[in-house]
């Protein structure tokens, strides 16, 4: 079973708070899907996961829940987790009884805690080991950063739940940082300022599709974005209605998490060894994530921190490559010290 695993049934997994991207050695991506579960409230069944899960979020009758079971980056919900990954992890082999080595990423900040809850989780759904490996490692291999020469590397990952930004030099990371800030604060913070100036009720997917298509983390640039007609409920007369948002809104809206995140950078690089440190100025930090792709996002945080940034190719998929680069030395993990 172990050489079969050996030739291709390793797995990674970017088990992330919106996305889940799979990953099998020898192939690479295999498949991409919301971090959703559906499920019978009063059975606690299963009805469906990922993609078509996500379909039925804020649109479930009384007897459904949707809902994503990771929140911040880590598990809020470990039965549903569990689920998740049994789902991902058969859709990756094809079948039930195989059971392969699975790569996880975490966030850098987690508890052993929070870690022993994904190594469980992973081995429960279907796993015969499970391994661990950081978010901001992982962005920095597939983002292609030289991670094992003796040189600093900087790197912003911002995903839904939390944003990691990590210094790593000869394999290792030296300076990092978490933030539970990430796409979805800045969805919540959209949610919440539309409600006030607007009393205008908008769910989370309408929140997400605003900050995607008009978002931007400059309130002086923003302008160039133009607007956008949104639907939600009028918190006055609870009757449907559309209303036209301008992306100066919503640049105001999420300012705080910006900011948010620009802290981070500067902490990160005040606690940094001025060799690596010099080492950044030069090359510079390097974004990834699906919040690399915020317009001006970078301009903002290459001002703020007086580094140049660079925006990774593929942002929502570094992570992912970074962990499927990772497992063609899984035989070395096995032995060595991303084994929990
Ligand atoms: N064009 C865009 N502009 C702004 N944000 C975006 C864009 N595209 C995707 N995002 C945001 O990126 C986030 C998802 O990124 P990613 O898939 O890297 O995170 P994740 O891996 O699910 O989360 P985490 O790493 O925190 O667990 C979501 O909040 C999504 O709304």
């Amino acid at each position: 079973m172990i050489s079969f695993n050996l030739r291709g049934q390793n797995i990674g997994i970017d088990l992330g708070t919106a996305n889940t991207i799979v990953f099998i050695a020898g192939k690479g991506i295999a498949f991409r899907e919301p971090s959703v579960v559906a499920k019978n409230i009063h059975t606690g069944e299963v009805l469906a996961v990922g993609e078509e899960a996500f379909q039925m979020l804020g649109r479930t009758p009384g007897s459904i829940v949707a809902s994503r079971p990771m929140k911040e980056g880590v598990i809020a919900d470990y039965d549903t987790t569990v689920a998740m990954m049994r789902y991902f992890i058969q859709k990756a082999t094809g079948n039930a009884f195989v059971k392969p080595y699975v790569m996880v990423c975490v966030p850098s900040g987690v508890t052993e805690v929070e870690k022993r809850a994904v190594l469980d989780a992973t081995r429960t759904a279907g796993a015969k080991e499970a391994f661990i490996i950081e978010e901001p490692f992982a962005a920095a291999v597939g983002a292609g950063l030289p991670v094992h020469a003796p040189t600093g590397n900087m790197v912003v990952d911002i995903g839904g739940g939390t944003t990691d930004v990590a210094t790593i030099s000869l394999g290792g990371i030296v300076t990092s940082r978490s933030n539970r800030a990430g796409g979805d604060r800045m969805d919540e913070a959209i949610i919440q300022y539309i409600r006030k100036k607007y009393s205008l009720l908008i769910g989370e997917r309408t929140a997400e599709i605003i900050k995607k298509e008009i978002g931007c983390a400059d309130i002086e640039k923003a302008a160039a974005y133009g607007s956008m007609d949104i639907r939600g409920r009028d918190m006055v007369n609870g009757l449907p209605k559309t209303i036209e948002i301008n992306a100066v809104d919503v640049a105001i809206a999420i300012h705080d998490v910006v900011e948010s995140i620009i802290l981070s950078v500067r902490e990160v690089l005040e606690e940094t060894p001025p060799e690596i440190s010099a080492d950044v100025i030069y090359h510079g930090i390097v974004l990834t994530g699906g919040g690399a792709l915020l317009k001006n996002i970078a301009e903002v945080i290459s001002a703020e921190a007086e580094v140049p940034v660079f925006i990774a190719n593929d942002p929502l998929d570094c992570v992912a490559i970074g962990t499927g680069e990772t497992l063609k030395n899984i035989n070395v993990y096995k032995r060595k010290s991303f084994r929990q």
